[in-house]
């Protein structure tokens, strides 16, 4: 798939790896929905982009991935504003294993509804044109460890969900592909929720641990996963693929043994 004009809304895309997504996209000409959270960040980002790639290139849409209503909005506020949809990241994610509830709601529920939500936007079942969907899962889904409970459950969750749905889109035609990006650590504000205890609870007698881990597997920078998402994209062969970033393999793909009959 080329960028050029393509159309992309990307949950979590104010700050992070979502905005370091939304620029690399808009580095290619295509149009961007920045569908966050945090209100005060998401419009500091669009002036930024404003500036750098001109105005009516990128908007801005506060919206709480976990609330039904408004992320159905956001799909189709992006809609009317640029005319169409090709491009869905499936970003947002939080580190909390304290409110763990929410931690599955927004990294895994969420998820599923922006996939379900993106195929009613996309799939040729709904009459429509095709696209991509790329949902963010973590190296946490391959490399557990005592820390992140409930967070490394989502990940795994996230990878389950998107490659049984790569297959469903294959069977059924959809014109979409699915695929998963799992990054090692990178240089974003999440990183920094290891340390606190109203993210962590009593999972917070591990950070020492924890970093460590960061000391010893090192950590990126959100333009390289950029890179790697950019190439789950584009790359028109890709359908339930699984990419991992780390810094000592950059990116590279998880291999599966071969289905069984
Ligand atoms: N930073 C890291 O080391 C890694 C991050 N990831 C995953 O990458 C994704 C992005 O993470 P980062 O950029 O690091 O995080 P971040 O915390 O820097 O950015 C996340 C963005 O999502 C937004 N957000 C949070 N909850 C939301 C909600 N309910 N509705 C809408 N927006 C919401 C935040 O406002 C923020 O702008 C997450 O899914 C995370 O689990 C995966 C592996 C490593
Ligand atoms: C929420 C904070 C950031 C979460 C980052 C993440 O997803 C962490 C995963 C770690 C998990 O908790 C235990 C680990 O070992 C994971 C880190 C894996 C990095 C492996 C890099 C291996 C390599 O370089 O080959």
């Amino acid at each position: 798939m080329a960028l050029y004009r393509k159309v992309a809304l990307v949950t979590g895309g104010a700050q992070g790896i979502g905005r370091a997504v939304a620029e690399a996209l808009l580095k290619n000409e295509s149009k961007v929905a920045l569908v966050d959270l945090n209100t005060k960040v998401g419009e500091d980002c669009k002036k930024v982009l404003d500036q750098e790639f001109g105005e009516g290139n990128c908007i801005f849409i506060q919206c709480d991935v976990a609330d039904r209503g408004k992320l159905k909005d956001a799909f189709e506020t992006t809609v009317e504003k640029f005319g169409k949809l090709d491009i869905v990241i499936n970003n947002a994610g939080i580190n909390n294993e304290k409110n763990w509830e929410k931690t599955i709601e927004v990294n895994l529920t969420s998820l599923i509804k922006g996939t379900y939500l993106a195929l009613e936007h996309m799939s040729k079942e709904y009459g429509k044109d095709g696209g991509v969907i790329i949902n963010v899962s973590s190296m946490a889904a391959f490399l557990h460890s005592p820390h992140q409970p409930v967070y490394t459950a989502t990940k795994h969750g996230v990878i389950g969900f998107s490659r049984a749905m790569a297959d469903a889109a294959e069977e059924g035609d959809y014109g979409v592909r699915i695929n998963v990006l799992c990054p090692a650590f990178v240089d974003t504000p999440l990183l920094q929720s290891i340390e606190q205890e109203d993210n962590m609870g009593k999972f917070i007698k591990y950070k020492d641990v924890f970093k460590e881990k960061i000391h010893k597997y090192g950590v990126l920078q959100p333009s390289q996963i950029a890179e790697g998402m950019l190439k789950l994209i584009t790359d028109s062969g890709l359908n339930g693929a699984v990419m991992k970033i780390t810094c000592s393999k950059g990116i590279h793909f998880h291999t599966y043994e071969p289905l069984s009959a």
